[in-house]
């Protein structure tokens, strides 16, 4: 019999798996793919340059990540200077993207500025979460642009300038073109914009030179065989102090506790004995998946930098609405796009020599002909992936999150509930699933050092 089982080798599943053996607990990790990693996976392109089909960008705030990161040596790098294309309403303008921001640009004054809007956003948000009512009454001024309230919200130049490449970095997305409500529903399931700041080193945004695979493989090799690959759970019978877990093929382990790591709207996929509170699968219902398909189109050489562009776009029409240049050197042009939002999911029934087309058109459009043809393309359809079924992650409609945060991340008994989606900080992010998987692995070890006693 284990201490502890582990279902699912994401990153909250390393984690957790990580710290309980570290404490001389007696694990197994149970994985249905034949890999680890679940949402972060790096693929290999014809020339075997590695792209990352999933959870990429780190930023400032996220110091579990960072930690981990450098623990095991690898490297960061961040993106690069130069335009960013904006359309809005069939008109294209630029935008130049200074890198790095760092606070000290700013005045006391502009810094106080930015502080009290940072503040006003935050309260906001808490509003909206803590009354459904008055967000519901005032939803068409929830509506605005997130750029018409910074306007009226910061009175000096540096701090709107400044809330501007917050807003970019931590929400992927201009402010122009995002709601107020989006922006307040960002922060309440966890985005923390402060951290931002607080950060010295600015906004900057990180990505892991050779993919953030390369992190997960490793906390894998850590554990070495306490993880089986290819085994689904199918089946979990859970008592005080004693689970059962079944897999596909009929395996079953035996343990004293359990993690469960699956994304919430997988739990439906297990079978769970006593059946889990109603409320656990309502909640599941209520926080459909983000749909997502991540692209990468790759050109013999960053072309677009030679034009003073940063590669990055931010659209609000069209199939594919962001993209950044992600080339690690001047040998390779590689534009890492999302197909996002309800069209993904039609875009994931075309081919994919369609949707490599429709995103060489997008960027044409946004940065002009390119000199030549791509020379690869690669994506990823989360939503048609059986083991995630969407991302990046999960999406909160307004005021959930304070219901079914503290309902959802509950244990049951020894059954303990970790992964992005149960995060209280960073929600959504690899931040909040190592988070949270902290939390349920120091759960589980004041339990065991209590029962000692
Ligand atoms: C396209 C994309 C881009 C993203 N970009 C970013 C980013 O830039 N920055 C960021 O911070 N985050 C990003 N994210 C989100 C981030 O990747 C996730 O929040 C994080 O990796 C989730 O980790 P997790 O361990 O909670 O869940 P997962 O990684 O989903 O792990 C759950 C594991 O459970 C396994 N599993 C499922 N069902 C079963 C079963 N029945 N039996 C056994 N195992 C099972 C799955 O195979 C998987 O390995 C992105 C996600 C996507 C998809």
């Amino acid at each position: 019999m284990y201490d502890t089982i582990i279902v699912g080798a994401g990153l909250a599943g390393l984690q957790a798996a990580t710290t309980l053996s570290a404490a001389g607990k007696d694990i197994v990790v149970l994985e249905a793919r034949d890999r680890v990693g679940g949402r972060v996976e790096n693929i290999a392109l014809k020339d075997g340059r590695i792209v990352e089909m999933g959870g990429q960008w780190v930023s400032p705030g996220h110091e579990k990540m960072h930690a981990l990161i450098d623990a095991q040596g690898l490297q960061t790098v961040e993106p690069g200077d130069g335009d960013m294309v904006l359309r809005l309403g069939g008109k294209a303008k630029k935008i130049h993207v200074e890198q790095p921001a760092a606070q000290d640009d700013l005045s006391p004054f502009e810094f106080s500025d930015l502080g009290q809007a940072l503040l006003r956003l935050r309260r906001l948000a808490r509003k909206v979460t803590d009354n459904p009512t008055w967000a519901a009454a005032n939803d068409r001024w929830l509506g605005q642009s997130l750029q018409q309230w910074q306007d009226v919200n910061l009175r000096t130049e540096g701090g709107r300038r400044y809330f501007a490449r917050l807003v970019e970095k931590a929400l992927g997305i201009h402010p122009e073109i995002t709601t107020l409500e989006n922006a307040l529903q960002r922060v309440s399931t966890g985005v923390d914009l402060e951290s931002y700041v607080v950060t010295s080193g600015g906004v900057r945004q990180a990505r892991v030179v050779g993919g953030l695979a390369q992190l997960t493989d490793e906390m894998a090799r850590g554990l070495g065989d306490r993880i089986r690959l290819s085994t689904p759970v199918t089946r979990v019978e859970h008592a005080e102090g004693h689970v059962i877990v079944t897999c596909e093929g009929g395996d079953r382990f035996e343990g004293s506790s359990l993690v469960l790591t699956t994304p919430p709207r997988l739990l439906k996929t297990i079978d769970f004995e006593p059946d889990l509170p109603a409320e656990r699968y309502d909640m599941a219902d209520k926080i459909p998946a983000g749909n997502v398909i991540k692209a990468f189109l790759v050109y013999d050489e960053p072309w677009w930098r030679d034009r003073g562009l940063s590669g990055q776009m931010s659209w609000n029409e069209g199939a594919m609405r962001i993209t950044f240049d992600t080339s690690d050197d001047e040998h390779h042009g590689i534009l890492l796009g999302f197909f996002e939002g309800g069209e993904a999911s039609g875009y994931g029934k075309l081919s994919v020599s369609l949707r490599q087309r429709i995103f060489e058109e997008a960027i044409e459009r946004a940065f002009g002909p390119a000199p030549r043809k791509p020379v690869d393309y690669v994506d990823r359809d989360w939503l048609a992936e059986k083991y995630t079924q969407g991302c990046h992650a999960a999406h909160f409609a307004p005021g959930l999150w304070t219901a079914a945060g503290p309902v959802i991340g509950q244990p049951l008994g020894s059954m303990y509930f970790a992964g992005a989606e149960y995060a209280s900080t960073f929600n959504g992010y690899m931040e909040g699933a190592v988070r949270s998987a902290d939390a349920a692995t120091s759960a589980i070890l004041d339990v065991a050092k209590s029962s000692e006693h």
